[in-house]
């Protein structure tokens, strides 16, 4: 029988002091071992190198950019082509001239930076202020009784007090944080509470993480969602795509040890690829408000339904960008048991007004409002001066050359700014990237992407990057020209000198920007510095800069030349596809506002409507189908119009014949057509038989021998040669007839008659009669007898007879009869 061994006292026994995971899990309750299972990566292994940890986050948004194939060449391909042959051509030059003497530059030494002259402009009577405690700045507002104090708040000083998960504690440490920055001590705690949060702090101070943290924590703590399938569960709303790419990467760094599925859903990039990311439903997504509502209406099985995180990153910016409406509608899609943190860098009332409406008893972390740049960015300022406007370009090349060599951001006033500077500093051998708005998501990525891997020493950009963007080792700012306000430019200066780094920014300071200049310099708690680049080196590179104006040019003009071309082209495809394809276009994709029209919402109910509104609105339908129809169906559409104008005409053609094969009705005159009473219009007939007044006996008269005429007149042939009467009748004054008067007719062939084409009658399209549409007779449009519009009888607009408006017959207004 096999019994268990015992060990004898002497025996020696080898210690192991490796636990067996599997004994471990058995004795675990079943809830926490599918934790187990679920969270910790099977594959995970220990590296000997801390950088192995670093994740290539750029790898993970591969997906969701579909490259294009650009056939035009790009315009650092340009600028190195232009580079490569101008170098030749000095070396011939210079060969051809002096071929055994070598050349010293005399300007070597403007090259120098030693020359430029920095001083420090200190601040008369300004004490800087005090810090107070151990975390400077750091307030926790409880100011109307609405946001409730965290009482935590100072008692941690590291990521290990936070009762974080490994994976969780792993990814902190790849990530080189070693203890948490103000807003991270004060919201993680919070946020692990299931508290709502409205935060409030600067820019660069670790946001993403404060908020990132306490979500994973929560993921890997309660892994699935009620249901027990995958479910999204967490949605972070950011206001621009290069934001919201940035804290997809941050995601994923620190989810890097776990399973949880991170998505995201932002303007500009792949749509498809988004749609197969958003079906699976993916723990967390990160999105900027129109596209989520795009997949919201157009991805099938994703829904909102069951987030339980809500996260409004930047809120301030999401207002001041108009997208309150979107937010409003994605915040009623989403489950009203969340739990919702907002951060936004200044707390405006729009921002105040968001939280009250979004947020549920809210912990309110005020960390700073964004109101001064970071301690350890040293600010320096060159004056421009009123003759000096045009030597920005040659400043900006002497910082670019002699100073500030690399990771350094310009922001520039306009995009074709950054564009032509970008070109003249490649010319100048600066390696330069561009990012702005007139570049499509891609190429912007591209270049973030090239300048964080140091391909592009600089950063040529506009404001677009000057929010949120976390770009590490950025140790210099350019502003080319101040920006228009004193938060735009704490925002700018934040790209550098973020979480502790030092940094500097340079701003170039012209005669009209003083004011914000003297703002900035009130507002500063360092001293900041002056710097004047020599006029002669600014006269070097002023002189270097127009050598190269022409070659810049040439390669701008050839760069736009090339897109025209390709515009055109891309014009002619389009049409090519239109015309070869028969098959209607699938249906476009759903949106809620359109064309500055906004979609009736479901859950709201619709407000009863007037008939005329109602009918208004039906008629706005009918013309929006046959404009789609018509979009959708070209050829369809025409055949439509056609059929419908001959049916329209057959049905009039089939009336007027009905009624000239008729004879006139005799009918009593209607006083409601005169000026008698309206009140008793039943016994006309009788009071004017019986009324034997003067006035009234006149008036039969008149109307006897007007009754008689239009008799006489209907007698008349119809047909014939008609043409319209010089003598007018009831219908027409001067050049009516109820045929037509001298070209009409019914049946002329020429000039007049029924089916005639010239000067035709009925039918005829220049001076016809019936149906004539210049000069006709009946139903001429121009100068017709009945139903001619212009000078047209029974029906005619302006000198017709019958209906004529201005010198018309039986209903025209100025000269005809009554
Ligand atoms: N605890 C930490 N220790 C060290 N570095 C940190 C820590 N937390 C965040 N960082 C780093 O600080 C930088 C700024 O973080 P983040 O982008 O989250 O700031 P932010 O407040 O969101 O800024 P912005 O308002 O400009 O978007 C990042 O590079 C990040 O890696």
């Amino acid at each position: 029988m096999d019994l268990v061994k015992t060990i004898a006292d002497d025996e020696d026994v080898e210690e192991d002091n490796s636990e067996d995971e599997s004994d471990v899990d058995k004795t675990k309750p079943s809830v926490l071992s599918k934790q187990a299972k679920g969270d910790f990566d099977n594959k995970f292994h220990f590296v000997g190198n801390i950088d192995e940890y670093h994740y290539d986050s750029w790898s993970e948004l591969a997906k969701y950019v579909k490259e294009k194939k650009y056939v035009k060449r790009s315009i650092d391909e340009r600028i190195a082509a232009s580079t490569v042959s101008r170098k030749r051509q000095q070396d011939d030059d210079l060969t051809m001239a002096m071929p055994d003497v070598e050349v010293e530059d005399d300007a070597d030494h403007l090259m120098s930076e030693s020359y430029d002259v920095v001083s420090t402009k200190d601040k008369k009577g300004k004490k800087r202020p005090q810090r107070s405690g151990d975390l400077a700045g750091v307030k926790v507002e409880d100011d109307d009784g609405y946001f409730e104090k965290n009482k935590q708040f100072g008692q941690i000083s590291s990521f290990h007090q936070m009762n974080l998960s490994r994976p969780l504690l792993k990814a902190i440490t790849a990530m080189n944080f070693v203890t948490p920055t103000p807003v991270q001590a004060a919201a993680i705690p919070v946020g692990l509470l299931g508290r709502d949060i409205c935060g409030c702090a600067a820019t660069g101070t670790g946001k993403t993480a404060a908020y990132m943290l306490p979500i994973l924590e929560r993921l890997l703590f309660k892994p699935h969602g009620s249901s027990g399938t995958a479910v999204t569960r967490v949605l972070v709303l950011v206001p621009t795509r290069e934001l919201g790419v940035q804290v997809f990467q941050v995601a994923k760094q620190l989810s890097q040890f776990t399973r949880i599925q991170i998505g995201l859903s932002v303007g500009g990039l792949d749509i498809k690829a988004q749609e197969a990311s958003l079906r699976s439903n993916p723990d967390i997504v990160i999105a900027t408000p129109g596209r989520l509502i795009d997949h919201i209406h157009n991805t099938p099985t994703f829904h909102l339904d069951d987030i339980e995180l809500l996260i409004l990153d930047e809120a301030d910016r999401m207002l001041d960008e108009h997208f309150a409406d979107q937010l409003n509608e994605i915040i009623k899609e989403c489950s009203p048991t969340r739990q919702t943190m907002l951060f936004s860098a200044t707390m405006t009332e729009s921002v105040e007004d968001l939280a009250t409406l979004s947020l549920k008893r809210p912990v309110k972390i005020f960390i700073d409002s964004n109101q001064s740049v970071a301690e350890n960015l040293q600010q320096e300022f060159i004056k421009i001066r009123k003759n000096q406007e045009n030597d920005r370009e040659a400043i900006l090349a002497a910082l670019l050359t002699r100073t500030f060599h690399d990771h350094v951001i310009v922001f520039v006033p306009t995009k074709k700014g950054a564009h032509h500077l970008h070109v003249l500093l490649g010319l100048l051998g600066i390696k330069a990237g561009e990012l702005h708005g007139d570049m499509n998501q891609i190429e912007r990525l591209n270049t973030l992407k090239r300048f964080k891997e140091d391909e592009y020493d600089v950063l040529l950009a506009t404001d677009v990057a000057a929010r949120g963007l976390d770009i590490y080792g950025v140790k210099t700012v350019i502003n080319y020209e101040l920006p228009n306000s004193f938060q735009h430019y704490i925002h700018r200066v934040g790209r550098t000198a973020r979480a502790g780094r030092v940094g500097r920014s340079v701003s170039l300071v012209g005669e009209k920007e003083r004011r914000l200049f003297r703002e900035i310099i009130r507002n500063s708690k360092n001293p900041v510095k002056s710097r004047s680049i020599p006029s002669e080196v600014i006269a070097k590179f002023k002189q270097d800069l127009e050598d190269m104006s022409v070659e810049a040019e040439r390669i701008l003009e050839e760069e736009a030349t090339d897109k025209e071309l390709k515009r055109a082209d891309n014009t002619v495809c389009r049409a090519d596809q239109i015309m070869n394809n028969k098959e209607p276009p699938a249906p476009g994709r759903e949106w809620f506002e359109k064309r500055g029209q906004k979609r009736p919402q479901e859950d709201q109910p619709m407000e009863p409507m007037s008939g005329r509104k109602k009918k208004r609105l039906e008629d706005k339908q009918h013309r929006l189908q046959k404009k789609l129809s018509k979009e959708v169906h070209p050829l369809n559409w025409r055949h439509q119009r056609k059929m419908d104008a001959l049916q329209k005409e057959a049905d009039f053609q089939v009336r007027c014949a009905k009624r000239a094969g008729k004879q006139p009705r005799i009918r009593a005159f209607n006083d409601r057509n005169g000026m008698e009473d309206h009140s008793k219009p039943s016994r006309s007939f009788e009071v004017d038989l019986t009324n034997t007044s003067r006035q009234a006996v006149k008036k039969l008269k008149y109307k006897t021998t007007e009754f008689r005429k239009e008799e006489r007149q209907a007698k008349k042939p119809f047909f014939g040669q008609g043409g319209r009467q010089t003598r007018v009748t009831k219908q027409g004054k001067k050049e009516d007839g109820f045929a037509g008067k001298k070209h009409g007719g019914f049946a002329g062939k020429k000039q007049g008659g029924f089916g005639g084409k010239k000067e035709g009658g009925f039918g005829g399209r220049k001076q016809g009669g019936f149906g004539g549409k210049k000069e006709g007779g009946f139903g001429g449009k121009k100068e017709g007898g009945f139903g001619g519009r212009k000078q047209g009888g029974f029906g005619g607009r302006k000198q017709g007879g019958s209906g004529g408006k201005k010198q018309g017959g039986f209903h025209g207004k100025k000269q005809g009869d009554p």
